[in-house]
């Protein structure tokens, strides 16, 4: 099965299967073609053929019949490439690399075998276009009406032609606004200098990082990460901060905030504002920030109170810094509209911005995000660059963080960095030892010590990350109970890990941990007691979860939820009568800001004290309920893909492998999934070989970004 018949509903395979002999037939004039070559109209044709098919979405063919429709002497190389590119781009590109249409595009589709080598596939196709740069460029630059390129003036059309002379890129026009917005506005804050007090700083700074690293430490380990974080942040209007879970990210911006109040010397308070791009993911920082700041107070106490604890009121910056929130809410997500109530015109009211999980921003975002913060603020943004990215189109802080491995720190940054934070880089990470890295790169600092993830699910964690097969047998094999590697002969395995009761014992949590819960609401019919109830549920739930990477199929989300709910149910754990039944977990699966709830959202149906069945949620402490009428977008959430699991944590997680999507099985996906196990992570391959296919498989998002600050483009 095709990836994208992966993604069709069966109503929609059915239809497909109905058609796709018919538009075999009527595609079989293409063998008959004309020495000549093909023209616009039969491209236009057999584009919309491969959208029958399924193997294009509709949405990608109609791009290229409007492009006829603006040119109609259009030439047939541009309709493809139109085709090709709205097809990457709901793929996550930002942009297609003509390059990659040099020869027939085989790995960047990853097409079944018939789209490929059929006489309607893409090799048939190609026989009939441009073999080399010149000519695909000849061919785009002939629609004028429809493309623009350097040269060309801007008359609004749909596709742009960017890059460099031998890497050109084509956009769609709305993708080239917002990379140039972003990568400009980057480059600017990265670029835009603040004075440091350095005596002061480094004072705080002492004060804040008291780890001393242990002799003949690796070059790695003899610098404190953390606290050059800091200081580098202290000096331009961007920082950024990446790291693996664990590594200290919000622990170190914590510190960054109380370094920024203690050198902080405007008359108003500073503004401080954190955000995710999940609510889950919000409520976690805010939790993560507050702790850290309560723990550096205890600190400060230790230390001289006279010199710490008395002149820094880290109490008042706690409760100043109010509750993190999602994106879209301190933009002003408006429904059915693309625009936010804040925006260049309309300013955030802030000093001091911290984003967090900065991987899951995707570039229209980051673009609203830029566009709305005030030039003076300071924007720190907080992520694992090894995570997923995005479903949605462009990977910004991968971009940025391409070389952050390797420091390439300049003499300046160098000198800053001793002087500051007293710390003296090896000389691996100097500039010397690498090309010189742009601006951004001197903004950038990454963490590298895991605080949590120092065991076998780290382990695991590092061998994929570096694509490592023989290191990932051998954190299977490591002694404990903390990893297990499962190839079960059907999904039935998934259903008896999630009710706790499968033949292997590999224990760890289940959902028969938060069922129990469920099963035994509290006797008194007062409110304090029933959200202590509906609170524990939620975090019972919170215990364990089930990940996978596809919907459709025996091994998507769309399976195995009935699968679970239904082994669930036989045994005896819950009821599902009617759609909103008690211990339904559901996932938010469109942003409502009138209902409060945003896309990712994960709850659980429960009565509320009048055994009116309403979705609560839970960030940190708050909870929330929500009317399960006006609940219009929901789905059941036993099982999630591990897109959507980005920026939560769960005791105990299993990843599930399926057959057949080999395009979706990327290392980063792998990587994701396992650094969402706390304790326990279990893997499940539904055939042998998938993990290590998967970890080989190292994805790449096309984009130009890197274009705008001086970096080399992919
Ligand atoms: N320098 C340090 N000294 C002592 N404890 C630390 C230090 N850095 C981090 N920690 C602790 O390690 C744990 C993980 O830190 P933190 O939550 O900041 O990591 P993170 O990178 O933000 O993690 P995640 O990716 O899961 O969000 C926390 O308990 C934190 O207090």
């Amino acid at each position: 099965m095709s990836l994208r018949q992966n993604l069709l509903n069966p109503a929609q395979q059915a239809h497909q299967a109905h058609t796709s002999a018919q538009k075999a037939a009527q595609m079989d004039w293409l063998n008959d073609l004309p020495a000549g070559g093909l023209s616009a109209a039969q491209t236009l044709n057999w584009l919309h053929g491969w959208s029958e098919m399924g193997w294009l979405r509709r949405l990608d063919s109609a791009l290229a019949a409007q492009l006829l429709r603006l040119q109609p002497d259009a030439p047939p190389a541009l309709l493809v490439a139109a085709a090709v590119l709205a097809q990457m781009e709901g793929r996550g590109h930002t942009c297609l690399s003509v390059n990659d249409l040099l020869t027939p595009p085989v790995t960047l589709l990853a097409w079944p075998a018939d789209a490929v080598h059929g006489p309607q596939g893409l090799l048939a196709l190609w026989a009939h276009l441009p073999a080399d740069r010149a000519g695909w460029l000849a061919a785009l630059r002939a629609a004028l009406a429809c493309l623009r390129d350097a040269s060309a003036p801007d008359a609004g059309q749909p596709l742009v032609l960017g890059g460099a002379a031998d890497a050109p890129l084509l956009y769609l026009r709305r993708y080239r606004a917002y990379e140039e917005r972003v990568g400009k506005t980057l480059l600017q804050r990265a670029q835009s200098a603040v004075d440091v007090p350095t005596a002061q700083a480094r004072e705080w700074l002492d004060r804040f990082f008291v780890n001393v690293p242990s002799t003949g430490a690796s070059p790695e380990e003899a610098t404190d990460w953390q606290k050059l974080a800091c200081a580098v942040a202290l000096r331009a209007r961007l920082s950024v901060i990446t790291g693996g879970p664990g590594t200290g990210k919000t622990y170190t911006a914590a510190r960054l905030l109380a370094l920024l109040l203690a050198l902080h010397e405007g008359v108003s308070p500073l503004r401080v504002a954190l955000a995710a791009p999940t609510g889950k993911a919000a409520a976690r920082l805010k939790q993560s920030i507050d702790g850290s700041l309560q723990a550096l107070k205890a600190q400060a106490n230790e230390q001289d109170n006279e010199q710490a604890g008395a002149t820094l009121d880290l109490d008042t910056l706690i409760q100043r810094i109010g509750a993190a929130r999602t994106l879209h809410s301190l933009l002003g997500a408006r429904p059915d509209t693309r625009q936010f109530q804040y925006h260049a015109a309309h300013l955030l009211d802030v000093d001091v911005l911290i984003v967090d999980e900065a991987s899951m921003v995707h570039l229209e975002m980051m673009d609203a995000l830029l566009q709305a913060l005030p030039p003076t603020a300071r924007l720190v943004l907080l992520g694992d660059k090894d995570q997923l990215a995005s479903v949605e189109a462009g990977a910004v802080l991968g971009d940025v963080c391409r070389d952050a491995a390797q420091g390439g720190y300049t003499d300046d940054t160098l000198r800053f960095a001793q002087e500051v934070a007293g710390q003296t880089l090896a000389a691996c990470f100097h500039a010397s030892a690498a090309p010189a890295l742009p601006a951004l790169a001197q903004q950038t600092v990454m963490l590298r010590k895991s605080r949590r993830f120092d065991g076998p699910i780290g382990q695991l964690a590092l061998a994929v990350n570096a694509g490592d097969a023989a290191q990932v047998q051998q954190a299977f094999a490591l002694p404990g109970k903390a990893l297990t590697a499962w190839q079960p002969e059907s999904p039935q395995a998934v259903c008896d890990l999630a009710t706790g009761q499968g033949a292997r014992a590999i224990g760890g949590a289940s959902y028969a941990d938060y069922l129990t819960c469920v099963n035994t609401p509290p006797m008194a019919g007062d409110l304090a007691a029933h959200e202590a109830w509906v609170k524990q549920v939620l975090k019972s739930f919170d215990r364990f979860r089930i990940l996978c990477a596809v919907h459709q199929g025996e091994w998507g989300t769309a399976a195995l939820n009935a699968a679970v709910q239904k082994a669930l149910a036989d045994a005896g754990w819950l009821q599902p009568q009617g759609e909103w039944f008690t211990g339904r977990p559901v996932m938010v699966t469109r942003n409502d800001t009138q209902l409060g709830v945003f896309n990712g959202d994960v709850g659980v149906v429960l009565p509320n004290l009048h055994k009116v069945p309403k979705a609560w949620f839970l960030d940190g402490e708050q909870l929330r309920s929500v009317s399960v009428a006006r609940l219009a977008h929901a789905e059941t959430a036993f099982v999630m893909t591990v897109h959507k699991s980005q920026g939560s944590e769960f005791e105990h997680t299993a990843l599930v492998l399926p057959p057949g999507a080999a395009e979706l099985l990327s290392r980063e996906l792998v990587y994701t999934g396992i650094t969402r196990a706390r304790e326990k992570f279990t893997l499940i391959e539904a055939q042998e070989g998938l993990l290590h296919a998967a970890i080989a498989r190292p994805s790449v998002r096309v984009s130009g970004l890197r274009q705008w600050w001086g970096g080399a483009e992919r």
